[in-house]
């Protein structure tokens, strides 16, 4: 059997997409707009305040595409945090009015194939804290998808040698890292929690770095060999201040 990596895992990670039913959404009157769209400002409003005390953290963009309309992106410490958010977020008045897309359930995560050993426990380390309990940056672009490792007989991730393995997610940091200050990752392992393995969500100021970034990666052996796509979602930044315009 192949030696397993040991992975140090962070907050627990729910993407929740949406469509929104705007047949029935557009039937509002204006009045009755304003206090759903108050209710929800409310809701983001108490994540941003979880975020500022880097309890948790959280993105919503507005999808571009007909997959969804919505995704909502949180982090908590548990997943009974995650469970009780969902619960809440389905009882807004905006609920009545969203169908549900796709949801991921996963936790952030950090490989050893490039950790340098150093004494002491990772977990009290700055970096690696920062790492594993994120602050969610308010880029104006978000891309996210789940994807796999090929477990076909040829070609069978599990069953590389870890420094086969270690070699090919260097070769992969290499390109991640030219990146730098274009995009930022974050890696969320979902073995045994749901049907992918990894929730890759990236963002950016400009979305044609999504398409360069994965394009490059696709000529990468990990990715050219190893690398199962599910969808991707990308969408655009919602901040409160265009929540009335995105509704009405
Ligand atoms: C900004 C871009 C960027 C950077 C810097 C980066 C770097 C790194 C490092 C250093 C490491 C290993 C340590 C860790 O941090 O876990 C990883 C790990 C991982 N990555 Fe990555 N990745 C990026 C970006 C990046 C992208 C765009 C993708 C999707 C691949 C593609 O073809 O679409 C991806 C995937 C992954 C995955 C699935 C893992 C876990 C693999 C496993 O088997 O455990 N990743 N990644």
């Amino acid at each position: 059997m192949s030696e397993a990596v040991n992975t140090l895992d962070g907050w627990y990670s729910l993407h929740l997409l949406y469509k929104v039913d705007w047949a029935s959404f557009k039937l509002l009157e204006d009045s009755e707009k304003d206090v759903l769209i108050n209710e929800l400002k409310g809701f983001l409003a108490r994540e941003e305040e979880v975020h500022q005390k880097n309890e948790g953290s959280y993105a919503f963009y507005n999808i571009t595409g007909q997959k969804a309309d919505l995704i909502l992106w949180m982090l908590r410490p548990t997943i009974d945090e995650l469970n009780a958010l969902e619960l809440e977020f389905n009882k807004l008045k905006v609920a009545d009015f969203l169908i549900p897309a796709y949801s991921y359930v996963s936790i952030v995560e950090l490989s050893s194939y490039l950790a340098k050993g150093s004494d002491g426990d990772p977990y009290e380390n700055p970096f690696v804290r920062a790492r594993l309990y994120p602050e969610v940056p308010k880029s104006k672009y978000i891309c996210f998808y789940p994807m796999d490792k090929k477990r076909d007989l040829d070609d069978n991730w599990y069953m590389l040698s870890m420094e086969e393995r270690s070699k090919l997610m260097y070769d992969h940091s290499k390109i991640g890292r030219s990146y730098a200050g274009k995009i930022k990752q974050f890696i969320t392992g979902s073995q045994g929690l749901d049907e992918y393995e990894w929730g890759v969500t990236l963002f950016s100021d400009d979305m044609l770095e999504f398409k360069n970034i994965i394009y490059e990666m696709r000529f990468d052996e990990v990715s050219a060999r190893y690398g199962v796509f599910g969808d991707f979602y990308v969408g655009v930044h919602l901040p409160d201040e265009s929540l009335d315009a995105f509704f009405k």
